[in-house]
Formats: C-alpha cells, sequence, structure tokens
C-alpha cells in the first residue's frame, strides 16, 4: 500500500483553460485525491481547437482538442487528462487507456431562448444557433414536423460566447449540451430540456474519460475505482455506432444508449441513432434493444448492428456534409 514515510509528489492533471474543461477537471481531481489519497496539481495546456478561428468543421479531424493532452501525457509531463467524451476520436491510441468513465451527466441538449421560450413558443423565422451539424439536422426536421419555420445559424465558441448571442438579442436561441452548463453552474438558463426523440444526443455526450498512459499501471488501476460500467457500455455502444457509419465528430450523427428496467429490474439496453441531412428534409432514425452488455464485445457489437441497418436504410449518403 501506500508508503507512509515518504511524501508523495502530486498527480499532474493536464486540462485545458476554458472554463468547461477547468470544471470537469476541477470535479475529477477531487474525486482522484479522494481514491488515491494524493494531492492532484491542475496543468494547464493549450490547444489547437483553443487557439485555431476556423471553424471546427473546417480544421476537419475530430480530436482538436485532444491531441495537445495527449502529447503531454506521452511525454510525460502530465500523469492523466480528463476529456469530454464526445470529443474524442473513436479509434483509441495503443499507448493511451480510458482508465475510467465516471457516471454520466444528463446526456440531453437544452435550448436557451430569449423570454423563456421553449422551441414550440419560437417565432416563424426565429434564428437557432449552433455550430453542429447533428443540431441542425434534428432541429430542422423537428420544425418540419411542427410546420414550423426557423433558421439554424451556424456559431461557435466556449459556452459563454454562445449563450451571449441570446443576451445580445442576436439570436432568439442557441441549444447546448445540458452538462456542460451543470458543471459550469448555469443549467438554470436552459429554457427546455430537448428530449432524445426530438433531438438525439452526440455519441458519448455528457460523459468524460479520464486517460493515462497504458505504462502506468498503478495509476491506471487506482482511476479505475471512478468508472461506472453502464456508462461506459452505453457510450462504447454509441461510439460503436459512430465509428461504423465512419463519421467523425462533426458528423451529422446523435446516439444515445440507455438502460430499460422493469421495476428497479435492469432489464436490457437500448440504443438509438439518428443521421441526417442539416436542412432536416431526410433522417434516418433507428432504435434496438438487447442484454445489457456483458463486455466491450458485446457493447461494440449493440452499436454495429444499429450502424448497419442505418447503412441499409440509407445512412451512408447522408454523411458527406459538412457544417458552415
Ligand atoms: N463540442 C463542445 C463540447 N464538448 C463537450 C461539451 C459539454 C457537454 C459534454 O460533456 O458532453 C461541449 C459543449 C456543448 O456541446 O454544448
Amino acid at each position: 500500500m501506500n508508503d507512509t514515510t515518504t511524501p508523495q509528489r502530486p498527480l499532474r492533471l493536464g486540462t485545458r483553460r476554458s472554463q468547461l474543461a477547468m470544471a470537469q477537471s476541477g470535479q475529477v481531481a477531487e474525486a482522484v485525491r479522494r481514491v488515491t489519497g494524493r494531492p492532484v496539481e491542475l496543468v494547464e495546456i493549450t490547444t489547437y481547437g483553443d487557439v485555431s478561428r476556423e471553424a471546427l468543421a473546417q480544421i476537419g479531424g475530430t480530436g482538436v482538442f485532444v491531441s495537445a493532452l495527449r502529447d503531454a501525457l506521452l511525454a510525460g509531463e502530465i500523469d492523466f487528462a480528463v476529456h469530454s467524451l464526445k470529443d474524442l476520436p473513436t479509434a483509441q491510441p495503443d499507448d493511451l487507456l480510458l482508465a475510467a468513465i465516471p457516471r454520466r451527466e444528463d446526456p440531453r441538449d437544452v435550448l436557451v431562448a430569449r423570454d423563456g421560450l421553449t422551441f414550440g413558443d419560437l417565432p416563424r423565422g426565429a434564428r437557432i444557433g449552433t455550430g453542429s451539424p447533428r443540431r441542425m439536422a434534428q432541429l430542422n426536421a423537428w420544425a418540419r414536423s411542427l410546420g414550423q419555420e426557423i433558421e439554424t445559424v451556424p456559431i461557435r465558441g466556449n459556452i459563454d460566447t454562445r449563450v451571449g448571442f441570446v443576451e445580445s438579442g442576436e439570436l432568439d436561441a442557441v441549444v447546448l449540451a445540458a452538462a456542460g452548463l451543470t458543471r459550469i453552474g448555469r443549467i438554470g438558463e436552459a429554457t427546455q430540456f430537448l428530449e432524445p426523440d426530438q433531438v438525439l444526443p452526440a455519441p458519448g455526450q455528457g460523459a468524460l474519460a479520464i486517460e493515462c498512459a497504458v505504462t502506468n499501471a498503478p495509476l491506471a488501476a487506482a482511476l479505475a475505482e471512478l468508472d461506472d460500467p453502464h456508462t461506459r457500455a452505453a457510450v462504447t455502444a454509441e461510439r460503436a455506432l459512430l465509428a461504423a457509419l465512419e463519421a467523425g465528430c462533426s458528423a451529422p450523427v446523435g446516439a444515445l444508449a440507455d438502460l430499460l428496467a422493469s421495476g428497479q429490474v435492469v432489464t436490457e439496453m437500448r440504443l438509438r441513432g439518428v443521421v441526417g441531412s442539416t436542412d432536416g428534409s431526410t433522417l434516418v432514425q433507428l432504435s434496438t434493444t438487447g442484454p445489457v452488455p456483458a463486455s466491450e464485445e458485446d457493447a461494440l457489437a449493440l452499436g454495429r448492428g444499429l450502424a448497419a441497418e442505418m447503412l441499409d436504410k440509407g445512412a451512408a449518403g447522408l454523411m458527406g456534409e459538412r457544417a458552415l
């Protein structure tokens, strides 16, 4: 066990500087202190995604927020890093390990609209800000189904910036992840939680991933105490669906796995997936249920199976689109 005679050096947690990254790193740091009994210090790292003014979709690849943290891990400059799971590319590098995926926050998207409005109350021609093709596709499809007219406006920036477009009156509403607002203490500004039947979240949304080098087995073992197996199974299925569609984080793909229960007893896992054209004219939306995955392979198979059905229904033709 711990050697109590020599003081242990702090564990170094690499984090981006944004308010959201600092909030989630702070929360994980506290949990890691609890399970390891060691001090944890935050090491700030600037990523390309933080400094680039290009639209994310134009930078192209997934993981722009992630690579600088991973470089620091591999260089031994930090001991572990915390990522928003939905920002992680689906392919895991061999030399890095997702040591823990803690229990996830509410995975839903929320609307932050002026004057406390909900989606159905928005006036004709309302301008809704989002840079995400997934959100655009589903918001436009939802509006069509209600006979409503909206305009989706591509924006990016941190949470402050995006909510700021509503406060300034430039936009009628923006759509954000509930989890991000919750982590920075601003979920009270949401005017509506968007139900997954209307807007499926991004694969992995609301979940965090705690990553360390595969070579650091003692740390990986300690971090594993923070893992939530149901969250891990769910996000593994969601990300397998994304990978099998050969889509990246800027693709118009939503996915959500959840547990179905009969009384208190968890019976099955349900996986829902959607891919659509950004104008909302076409959506391929499917759902499947199966036994709660007992292994990573089972979870991968659930996601791949649904992706195959979606491809059968024409999903591939909807994936070429890029935001902006
Ligand atoms: N794409 C940016 C991003 N990455 C993670 C979150 C916060 C929510 C989460 O942890 O899933 C957000 C903000 C948002 O989508 O509103």
